[in-house]
């Protein structure tokens, strides 16, 4: 049993989308370490040590007067939150084949069995962008490809390809956290193979890809865009999502200046992730 003490908040967000992914994003960049996403509400939790009554100040989506955002805090002891999270984070199966699953759920018969504690690190399936993403993956013939996954957040992409035979495999996040929680992640499906940094494109140097793999949002795939298009060997294919339907024709003008071919798109609510090719 431990002694640390956390504070947890509950957050009531209307409308729900996107409000909630910014709000996320935003409190992990104040210090909150993990969340809950139930129907209506987002449960943050952040050490008590690291709380200070004035933590809110800089959440700029608080004070958009586009969402209603109403919120609740009190203090809980880390047990706690291990079962609220515990409770929360259910398995998902994605196209009968794929599950991701944390360590404390039973084990089905499936072609892809992938484990991942994601503490707060994004990554688990349940996002409709990762979700896409993995089936994505499911169709593309991987065997001994080189991939780059970008933003690998909990590094579940990169171990897909991995599983399906990809051979060489870079995976880089630019948060400490999550470069930290995929290597935990890689090392706990068997995958030490890949390879894990922190940092972003200007790490990739001559570096050269069949798959380049980046679910990430709008403004940093236009700006990094020029990156993986030099980095993506010829008939290479590149797999982008983190933005919505409504921007995919700006990605898609983009990659084709870049000389990238648009291939086709999933959807889901509102979310894309696009294939193209070189
Ligand atoms: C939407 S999450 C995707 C995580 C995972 N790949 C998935 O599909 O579930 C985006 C990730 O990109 C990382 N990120 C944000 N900006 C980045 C950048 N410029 N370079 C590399 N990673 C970045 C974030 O830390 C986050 O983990």
């Amino acid at each position: 049993m431990s002694d640390i003490v956390y504070i947890e908040y509950r957050f009531t967000v209307k409308p729900k989308e996107p409000a909630s992914d910014i709000l996320i994003a935003e409190l992990g960049e104040a210090g909150f370490e993990s969340f809950v996403e139930e129907e209506d509400d987002v449960l943050a939790y952040i050490q008590k040590t690291d709380w200070s009554s004035d933590i809110l100040d800089d959440i700029y989506i608080l004070g958009n007067s586009n969402f209603e955002i109403t919120y609740q805090y009190k203090e809980i002891a880390q047990e706690n939150w291990n079962a609220t999270w515990e409770q929360n984070f259910q398995p998902i199966i994605v196209d009968d084949v794929c599950m991701i699953r944390a360590p404390f759920h039973e084990k089905i018969q499936v072609d892809y069995d992938i484990v991942i504690e994601p503490k707060m690190s994004f990554g688990t399936g349940h996002h409709e962008t990762t979700h896409m993403m993995l089936q994505h993956i499911l169709q593309l013939d991987v065997e001994n490809k080189t991939v780059l996954d970008m933003g690998s957040g909990t590094g579940v992409l990169a171990i897909l390809a991995g599983m399906r035979g990809a051979t060489n495999i870079d995976a880089i996040d630019i948060d400490n956290w999550c470069y930290l929680n995929a290597k935990e992640n890689v090392a706990r499906n068997n995958m030490d193979f890949i390879s894990v940094y922190e940092g972003d494109v200007t790490l990739l140097k001559d570096k050269k890809y069949d798959l380049i793999i980046a679910n990430i949002n709008r403004n940093i795939l236009l700006a990094d865009l020029p990156s993986y298009a030099k980095c993506l060997n010829k008939g290479g294919v590149l797999l982008l999502s983190g933005f919505y339907t409504e921007d995919l024709e700006m990605i898609s003008q983009k990659c084709t200046e870049l000389e990238l071919k648009f291939e086709k798109n999933l959807e889901r609510n509102n979310w894309v992730a696009a294939k193209y090719v070189n």
